[in-house]
This record gives C-alpha cells, sequence and structure tokens, in this order.
C-alpha cells in the first residue's frame, strides 16, 4: 500500500475498539472524545503532508524492495545523504507541529527500522525472533501504520528488580506459554498516544537480574487486541477550549497512558524477545534502538527549542522589554542554545558511525550531548518565558471578551503593546507564550524533554562512564610532567 492519506488513518482508527478509560469512562469511540480527538486531527495531517507535492520528495522515497512510497523514517541509512534525507522528513513533521509532537509515527518508525537492520542481533539468541522482526518492519512500513511504545515499569518500588515486586505481575511478565504464544500480564508505562494508534510495541531497557526472566520480553500487538486495558491520565485540557484562548494546547495535547494486561495472548510470530536477561539487557545498545530514533528526537528538539526562543523573543518584542540590557542577555543565551544544538545535529550527521553491517548512524557522543543539554536548555527557555512575561502573563483576557462590544475599547486601549501592536496581538502572543510556560500542558512538555528517552541524570553518568572514564589523562600527566621536572631541578 505504501503511504497512507491522513483520510486512510482516521478511517483506521475509526475501524479499531480498544479498551480506553479517560476520567473514569470507558471510551465508546475515540473519535467523539475532543481531547483524542484533537490528536488524530493532527496525526493525520501528518500523513497528509506526505502526499502534498511540495513536500513528498522531502517526506517520501521509492521503497526498492516493493517499488512503493514510503516515508524515509524507514530509510536504513547506509550513507550520509540518507541521514540528510531522513532529516529532512524530520523536520517537516517537526515544523508540523512545533515539535511539540514528540512522538509522532516518524520515532517509532525509527525505532523499528533500526530493529530491522539489526535482526542479526535477535537472530543470533532465537532465528524465529529475528524472522519475526523482519516481517513485522515490513507489515508497519508497507502499511504505514502508527504505533505507541511502553518500555518503562510502573513506578513501585525502583530499588528491586521486577521479581522482587510484592506483587509477581505487577510489571509486565510472561504467565504462560501456549501452542499459540505466550500469555501476558502486568503494566508498562507510559504509552504516549496509545488510543490513536494502531499497534504497540513493547521492550524494555536495560538493567535485568538473574531472575527476572519472565519480564525480559519484547512484543507487538494491534492496539485493540482483547485484554489490553488503556488507562490515559488526567487530560490537561477538555479539547474544547477556544484556539484564540489555547493556540498550542488546544491542539498538540498527546494523551499519555499506563497499559494494563490483562492475560493477553501474544501469538509467537509477534514475540521479538523472551525469557532471556542477556539479550534483553543488550537489546538497546546491539540494536542502535537508541541512537537512531535519537536522530529524529535531536531534529525535533531542535524545532521545539528555536520556536520557545522565537516566542520568547516575540513576547519580549511585543511589549518593548527588547530593549533592556538583560532581556537582551536572556535572549541571547536561548538563541546560543538553539545554534549549540543545530550545530551538535550537523556534527551527528557530519561524523556519522557505519556498522560493520554497513548500517549508518549518526555520531552517539554528539546526539548524546543534545539529550544531556536539552533537560537544561529548553526549562531554561521556559523560564526566560516567565521571566520576560512576568505579570502579564496571568492577565490575558479571554477571545470572548474581545468579542464584547462593551469591553472591547477597554481591552485595545489597555492591552496595547509598543508602538504597532495591537491590543489583540499581544494578547494572542502572550497566550501562546502562557500555552508552553504557565498550562499543564506546557510543563508535560517540559517534562518530556527531560525524560522522554529515560533519566537524563543516568545517561550523563553513562556518557561519562562510557566516553572519559577509561583512567587517561592525557594532557594532564603531560602538565604534571613539566611541573614535576621544573620543581626537581630547582631542588
Ligand atoms: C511526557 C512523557 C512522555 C513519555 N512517553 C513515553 C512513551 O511514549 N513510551 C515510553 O515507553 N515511555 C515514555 N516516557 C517514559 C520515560 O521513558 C520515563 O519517564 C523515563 O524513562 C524515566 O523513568 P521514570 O519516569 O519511571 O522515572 P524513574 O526511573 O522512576 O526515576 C525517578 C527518579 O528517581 C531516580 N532514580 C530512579 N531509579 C534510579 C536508579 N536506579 N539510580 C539512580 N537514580 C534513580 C531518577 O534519577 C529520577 O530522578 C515518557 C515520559 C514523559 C515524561
Amino acid at each position: 500500500m505504501g503511504i497512507r492519506t491522513g483520510e486512510q488513518y482516521i478511517n483506521a482508527v475509526k475501524s479499531r475498539k480498544p479498551e480506553v478509560w479517560l476520567e473514569g469512562r470507558k471510551v465508546e469511540n475515540v473519535l467523539d472524545e475532543p481531547v483524542l480527538k484533537q490528536a488524530v486531527i493532527e496525526i493525520a495531517k501528518l500523513y497528509d503532508l506526505q502526499h502534498d507535492p511540495e513536500y513528498k520528495e522531502q517526506i517520501t522515497h521509492i521503497c526498492e524492495e516493493t517499488g512503493e512510497r514510503v516515508n524515509n523514517a524507514f530509510l536504513e541509512p547506509r550513507s550520509y545523504e540518507d541521514l540528510i534525507k531522513r532529516r529532512k522528513a524530520f523536520e517537516a513533521y517537526a515544523k508540523a507541529t512545533f515539535g511539540l509532537m514528540g512522538r509522532s509515527p516518524d520515532f517509532l518508525n525509527v525505532v523499528l527500522t533500526s530493529l530491522y537492520s539489526n535482526a542479526h542481533f535477535l537472530e543470533k539468541y532465537n532465528p524465529q525472533w529475528g524472522e519475526n522482526i523482519r516481517d513485522y518492519y515490513k507489515y508497519i512500513r508497507d502499511n504505514d501504520l502508527f504505533l505507541t511504545h511502553a518500555i518503562v515499569n510502573p513506578q513501585n518500588d525502583r530499588r528491586k528488580s521486577s521479581h522482587e515486586q510484592k506483587d509477581m505481575f505487577t510489571h509486565l511478565g510472561v504467565v504462560e506459554e501456549t501452542v499459540e504464544g505466550l500469555i501476558v500480564r502486568g503494566a508498562k508505562f507510559l504509552a504516549t498516544l496509545a488510543p490513536v494508534t494502531d499497534e504497540v510495541i513493547i521492550y524494555t531497557f536495560p538493567g535485568f537480574q538473574p531472575g527476572d526472566e519472565r519480564y525480559a520480553i519484547s512484543f507487538a500487538l494491534p492496539i485493540d487486541t482483547p485484554g489490553l486495558r488503556i488507562i490515559c491520565r488526567e487530560s490537561m485540557q477538555d479539547g474544547k477550549r477556544p484556539l484564540f484562548d489555547h493556540p498550542l494546547a488546544s491542539r498538540f495535547e498527546e494523551i499519555d497512558a499506563l497499559l494494563v494486561f490483562k492475560d493477553v495472548l501474544i501469538p509467537w510470530d509477534r514475540v521479538f524477545l523472551y525469557n532471556n536477561v542477556e539479550a534483553a539487557n543488550l537489546l538497546y545498545p546491539k540494536t542502535g534502538i537508541a541512537q537512531q530514533p535519537s536522530h529524529q528526537s535531536a531534529v525535533r528538539g531542535l524545532v521545539k527549542l528555536q520556536f520557545a526562543a522565537e516566542v520568547a523573543a516575540r513576547l519580549a518584542d511585543s511589549i518593548g522589554v527588547d530593549a533592556y540590557l538583560h532581556v537582551q542577555e536572556k535572549l541571547g543565551e536561548l538563541f546560543q542554545s538553539v545554534e549549540t544544538i543545530r550545530a551538535l545535529l550537523h556534527a551527528a550527521e557530519y561524523e556519522y558511525e557505519t556498522t560493520p553491517e554497513g548500517e549508518v548512524m549518526p555520531n552517539g557522543v554528539a546526539l548524546e550531548t543534545i539529550r544531556g543539554h536539552m533537560p537544561n536548555m529548553y526549562p531554561r527557555a521556559i523560564e526566560v518565558m516567565q521571566i520576560l512575561g512576568a505579570g502579564g502573563l496571568l492577565l490575558s483576557p479571554t477571545g470572548a471578551d474581545f468579542e464584547s462590544e462593551e469591553l472591547r475599547e477597554d481591552l485595545d486601549r489597555y492591552y496595547v503593546g509598543r508602538e504597532g501592536i495591537s491590543g489583540v496581538e499581544r494578547v494572542s502572543i502572550f497566550k501562546l507564550a502562557w500555552d508552553l510556560c504557565g498550562e499543564a500542558f506546557g510543563q508535560r512538555l517540559l517534562q518530556y524533554e527531560r525524560y522522554y528517552t529515560g533519566d537524563p541524570i543516568r545517561k550523563k553518568a553513562i556518557f561519562y562512564n562510557n566516553i572519559k572514564r577509561n583512567g587517561k589523562f592525557d594532557m594532564v600527566d603531560e602538565a604534571l610532567k613539566v611541573g614535576q621536572s621544573k620543581e626537581l631541578s630547582n631542588k
């Protein structure tokens, strides 16, 4: 089939009946829920972008194997040029959502492509697992499906491994093997956009201990598989707030969910890994499923950071405070952050790495450096927005107020910005900023930048341990040599 249209995606959502819970209610039809429907509309636009003559060449390519047009997120990079091709697709999607939808379909499609490219790793443990992941990749690519994923165990007692938790099946694990497949029970989080996806893929972070075998699993299923319960977090808007008042929150709310598996059957052809602690612990380092999708995250993160910096600058300009030195210094800092990430992204692509099998990956050190800086840079952009907007952020009237004939004159007079900025324009800018820096919606976006791919604190420590903690201090030793020999000769 190749690339889907937005309409085909919406029809697929309509055709499914996943078990979704939202605020204590079982959702009968995802598209009847304003807050879920909004996400469907935005995702549908991304699918349509693939057919837009302006973007088609940038986002898609002809698949050599099928002759069908597919998204560049399914491209197995073999060269620098392939990385750039893929980046252009990421860029188009990120710009269409201002970088605010982290789990657009391209994210997991890259994960899957990376698993496909490295199927030989799984094959080593079990030839069937390798074959399953290859078939699954082709199925998702050729039908252009949208995946969610859940890799984290619920936050119960983090000091204990999965098999040591009070209840054996708090963490998702295998109950039994049957002729048809595995029966699994327990929970995983945090499956962003789960209610509006086609499929879910489960895999795991490293860290399994002996005894955790039943939890060392990876598999995929249709999102409406019987026994799979999707419990959404409290929504951060009701999906009905006017676009004028919440220009971002009313469009880009990505619902997150806990997935509960109630003795769900995983057919054998959908099992990618099972009962193998070693394979589960090596899955991340050996299959590129951190490094390849970090390319998408870096591109998307760059767009989001740039957007936040521009909102802060536009806000400062609208009330003339960018005339002050400290404001200029803060905005300068934000735009330097943007340029730092842009430079690192280019470095990651330019200094790419090639695996023995010929797969090309953006440079891991540069990507991890982006990952390390974003949890500081993005929250700082939000803080600067709060500092520069000050009390005005809390004082915006609504679009309905502007429609009142009685109020309009007051609003136009007292909300007017610097010369050339009308009251409506100034309020619109402040509302945009408030969605990012004040609303619960914006707080989630911030938390996303910290945690979307694991704990940034441990990730930085791992970076130090892998890259630098090798007992080699050549320059320091050289400097010590000179100092020591001088001291000795002075004696
Ligand atoms: C908005 C958002 C969207 C997300 N979307 C998805 C998604 O679509 N799919 C998905 O699978 N995941 C998703 N995630 C989850 C993400 O992968 C996790 O949040 C992340 O891995 C951190 O795990 P945790 O939240 O369980 O925190 P924890 O691991 O419980 O950490 C909590 C705190 O305890 C500390 N800590 C915990 N354990 C240790 C330890 N062993 N050593 C030292 N310190 C420790 C951490 O440093 C941290 O400060 C999302 C997260 C967010 C915030």
